[in-house]
């Protein structure tokens, strides 16, 4: 943490720190862990329950919404009661759910995470990459079951070593997946808005694909590590799906809504490729009769790319830098600049 953050939440008192809209302090909508604690060091925390029943006095003590799992929601009404507000500090690296036009329209700053869980979520692209690839899940359901007398001898998985992995998105979490595949031997293609520099690329190397379609129909694995934008919403569809080899797997660690999820049902039941393993949804959590819960060949996990102890905490102490900074009239870190 800063010198700044320590010295401005040891010198005033509670009621005088600057005002910070948060969610709520626990709960599955609240923010993390022990958060609170050191959050309440710096800044007097509004929970959104409190900030509605009494906005006329509480609106214009908040100077910044910490924005933690995607909540509290920023919309219109709120910034306009908001008139102190400076800066909308959101963890993690997607913004998807901030409208960011709209938030630069109030003058309100924003800043994100994305150094904090670029390492996690690209450990995580891995994992599920691995698990998919050799049935872990699938495996530890047969090896624990109490039905099981012998194991079967014909339980395949898919060659990692060697194999070829598409990544979308060739940011810092697709660029560490790469560095990561690269360890597992694999052949690394890429297709991203903009080519990475040429020592980028040999660093790790992986090969650019200009073209979308090329990397659907060469990669054994396609890894979508791309932002959600109304440009890459559904981006993978019917049509990309029919490309991929039928011994493909989609990995999803971006947003749910990259993939038309019922083509997805349908490419998975068909075999049209072999298996998904996907970290985001949507919704989220599913509803719980929905088709991708009984498929065998997929495996799902609850947004837990960023979800490791450290990273959560160089979360909240990057998002207290970042509310400092505004408030001091300083550099923000990690600031999102409109394009
Ligand atoms: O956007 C991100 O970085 C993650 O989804 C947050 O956990």
């Amino acid at each position: 943490m800063t010198d700044l953050g320590l010295h401005m939440g040891q010198a005033m008192g509670d009621q005088d720190l600057p005002g910070v809209l948060v969610s709520d302090l626990e709960g599955p909508h609240g923010i993390c862990e022990d958060h609170a604690e050191d959050l309440k060091r710096h800044f007097n925390l509004i929970t959104m329950q409190d900030f509605l029943e009494n906005k006329a006095q509480l609106g214009p003590q908040i100077q910044a919404v910490y924005i933690w799992c995607g909540r509290p929601a920023v919309s219109q009404e709120l910034l306009h009661s908001l008139p102190s507000l400076k800066i909308v500090a959101s963890a993690g690296a997607g913004l998807d759910h901030l409208d960011l036009g709209l938030v630069a329209s109030f003058g309100v700053k924003v800043a994100n995470t994305p150094h904090a869980v670029s390492s996690p979520t690209a450990d995580l692209g891995m994992a599920l990459l691995l698990a998919a690839a050799r049935r872990v899940v699938e495996g530890h359901q047969l090896a624990v079951s109490p039905h099981t007398e012998n194991f079967p001898t014909d339980y395949m998985g898919q060659q990692v070593t060697g194999a070829t992995l598409g990544i979308i998105g060739m940011g810092s979490i697709g660029y560490k997946i790469a560095q990561r595949a690269r360890a597992f031997e694999m052949k690394i293609v890429y297709h991203n808005r903009k080519r990475r520099k040429l020592e980028e690329e040999e660093a790790v190397g992986a090969i650019y694909c200009e073209r979308l379609d090329d990397l659907l129909q060469w990669s054994d694995f396609v890894m979508l590590a791309v932002s959600l934008t109304p440009q890459t919403q559904g981006l993978i569809g019917k049509r990309e799906l029919r490309l991929m080899k039928p011994t493909a797997i989609l990995i999803n660690i971006g947003r749910g809504l990259l993939v038309d999820q019922e083509a997805l049902v349908e490419a998975l039941q068909t075999g049209l490729i072999k298996a998904a393993a996907l970290d985001v949804t949507y919704p989220e959590p599913l509803p719980r009769d929905h088709p991708l819960l009984e498929l065998k060949n997929v495996i799902l996990t609850p947004h837990i790319g960023s979800a490791t102890h450290q990273a959560r905490r160089q979360m909240m102490e990057n998002l207290v830098e970042s509310i400092l900074a505004s408030l001091s009239g300083l550099p923000i870190p990690n600031e999102v600049l409109l394009k």
